[in-house]
């Protein structure tokens, strides 16, 4: 089965500058096509202010680091984390694991910060917030996609950062008409931690909270390039064609993803050895 086309190619999209209403802050828009896109504004927030919110994150914010549960296997997640939420909003649960839901009024500035998102995107309305503290250029997130149910299935999420800059990667998901049936297959085996038959090199992988599950129909299955290397290492190698965009998330920066970018496309901060600080990232979500 070919999951990627067969050449080698990343093709990468084209971003458009445009100015936002007020005409004072530069944003770019990658369209993804089919009703998904990006949008990146590199100086949302002047980078006094950036490191002052960050002081106050780093020292204030009660960060943990939860172990998850992926394939019935127990993972330390590979970041620290905390949740905020208005009252009363369904729960978040990811990998077996449901953060508790602080207040934003445990942490005020947590509101000067939503509202500095809310001046930047008119008419979008957030109430809840992941935030995600990276000690290191080893701490990373690895290839997933926002798609819970709670945020409906055009989530607006927009993503804030401070600290040192890491690449942001969005990758399309792999067909769906042919593999239709094998990620639904799949999707129950996942649900249900019903792993065993998953060739050993395919667990190990396994280590992110947000394991994709068509990252493990790609691990699973590779493509029918004739090539008898295991797939995880092609799928390393990055032999497959895959359409995908890097940004290089700024000090102060907002990256918004829109549309049916959750459905059809995965994300990833991935390990970066010579990343040295540290890096606070905010991702504002809407709970229906
Ligand atoms: O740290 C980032 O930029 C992304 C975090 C993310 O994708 C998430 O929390 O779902
Ligand atoms: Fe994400």
């Amino acid at each position: 089965m070919n999951i990627y086309p067969s050449s080698m190619n990343v093709l990468k999209l084209k971003a458009v500058p445009n100015e936002n209403p007020k005409g004072n802050v530069k944003r770019e828009t990658v369209d993804l096509g089919n009703g998904s896109s990006v949008v990146y504004i590199q100086r949302l927030i002047p980078s006094d202010q950036s490191w002052k919110w960050f002081q106050y994150l780093d020292k204030h914010i009660p960060w943990t680091r939860p172990t998850i549960r992926v394939c019935g296997n127990s993972f330390l997640q590979p970041r620290e984390t905390c949740y905020v939420a208005t009252p009363g909003l369904t729960e978040l649960t990811y990998s077996g694991y449901q953060p508790h839901a602080y207040s934003w009024d445990d942490y005020p500035p947590l509101k000067d910060m939503l509202e500095a998102v809310h001046n930047a995107l008119p008419g979008s309305s957030f109430n809840s917030l992941l935030l995600n503290r990276y000690n290191s250029g080893n701490e990373y997130v690895g290839w997933h996609s926002d798609d819970e149910k709670l945020y409906g299935p055009t989530p607006e999420i927009a993503s804030l950062t401070f600290g040192c800059e890491r690449d942001f990667v969005l990758k399309k998901k792999p067909c769906k008409k042919s593999c239709g049936m094998i990620l639904l297959l799949l999707e129950l085996y996942y649900t249900c931690s019903i792993c065993v038959f998953f060739p050993v090199h395919v667990t190990t992988l396994v280590v992110d909270p947000y394991v994709s599950v068509h990252e493990l129909v790609i691990i699973c299955f590779g493509s029918s390039d004739g090539s008898d290397e295991p797939a995880s290492k092609r799928l390393k190698k990055g032999s497959h064609d895959v359409v995908q965009h890097t940004f290089r998330l700024k000090h102060g920066s907002l990256l918004v993803m829109r549309g049916y970018t959750q459905r059809d496309w995965i994300h990833s901060v991935p390990k970066r050895a010579k990343a040295e600080g540290k890096r606070i990232n905010l991702t504002f979500r809407r709970v229906f």
